[in-house]
């Protein structure tokens, strides 16, 4: 029985991610933490499911408090950032959707990993169909080196490019010849026209109401484009890659990231 705590309970993902604990016969939910409601149950709070599971502000507290196997972390860049390092200087081992942790950020729970040698899974989309759209990019890439990643997103999401974006761009730069796209003499009327500049090639974030989580890769070459696209309709498209990860983190003793890495 693997036992769990959620961040961010409330959330679009966290209340997503209860359902999928309380539906499976091997995950069992121990605690929350939010950044409110200390000291009371999930019950107590209006919109939460009816469980006796106690709810901390404080990670470090409910680390030290409950005993558990895995954090699932869904919550915001620089708060996640700080319970995922805590959970494994706690021996827990975080399972990480939220996006937007720097490059340094990673490193250091790399590093933290291998000296403690505790798992850890931080991947920027769990939807099986959003890794397949990375994996079909990354080849597409080898052929196409002219490309733009078109990444839409609700209007709630802190960071851009989406973490999707980000590691789309990093698995194509695996695979494509570095090229510097457009004109030589291209010029911005609006600053950001052109979009964000990721080793040549170009990447564009909207953020509209109404839109889940959406990406294009358009790739163009003398007469032709290919357009690989993937849409989340709902949240519950990230669950599986959740329940996946949850098993395989209990196997390794390394950060893995991106799903890719573990189907
Ligand atoms: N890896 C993946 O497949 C996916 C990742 N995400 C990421 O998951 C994260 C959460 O997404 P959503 O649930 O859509 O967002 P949301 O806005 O619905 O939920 C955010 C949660 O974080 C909590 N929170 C906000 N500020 C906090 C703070 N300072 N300290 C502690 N908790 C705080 C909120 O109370 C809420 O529970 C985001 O980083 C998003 O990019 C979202 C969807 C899929
Ligand atoms: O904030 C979101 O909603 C999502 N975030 C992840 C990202 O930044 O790529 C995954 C998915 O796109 C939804």
């Amino acid at each position: 029985m693997k036992r769990i705590i959620i961040a961010g309970p409330r959330g679009k993902m966290g209340s997503e991610a209860i359902k999928l604990v309380q539906s499976q016969e091997d995950m069992h939910l121990v605690a929350c933490i939010d950044r409110r409601n200390n000291g009371r149950t999930l019950q107590d709070v209006e919109g939460l499911p009816n469980l006796e599971v106690p709810i901390f502000e404080d990670a470090v507290e409910c680390f030290s408090e409950i005993e558990a196997d895995i954090l699932i972390e869904l919550t915001v860049p620089e708060q996640g950032y700080k319970h995922t390092k805590a959970a494994m200087e706690h021996g827990i081992r975080p399972v990480v959707g939220t996006t937007g942790f720097t490059e340094e950020q990673l490193d250091e729970l790399r590093w933290l990993a291998s000296e403690r040698k505790i798992g850890c899974i931080i991947a920027p989309n769990f939807a099986i169909g959003a890794v397949l759209m990375m994996k079909f990019s990354q080849i597409a890439a080898q052929y196409f080196p002219d490309v733009d990643i078109i990444e839409k997103h609700h209007d709630n999401k802190l960071d851009a490019p989406s973490g999707t974006a980000v590691k789309t761009a990093e698995m194509i730069k695996a695979s494509r010849e570095y090229k510097e796209q457009g004109h030589a003499k291209e010029k911005e009327i609006y600053p950001g026209a052109r979009g964000a500049d990721y080793d040549g090639m170009r990447i564009h974030s909207v953020r509209l109401p109404g839109l889940v989580a959406h990406q294009e890769v358009i790739f163009g070459s003398a007469g032709q484009t290919l357009t690989i696209k993937h849409d989340s309709i709902n949240r519950n498209s990230f669950m599986e890659g959740i329940k996946l990860a949850s098993d395989k983190v209990m196997e390794i003793e390394e950060v893995i990231y991106g799903l890719e890495n573990v189907l």
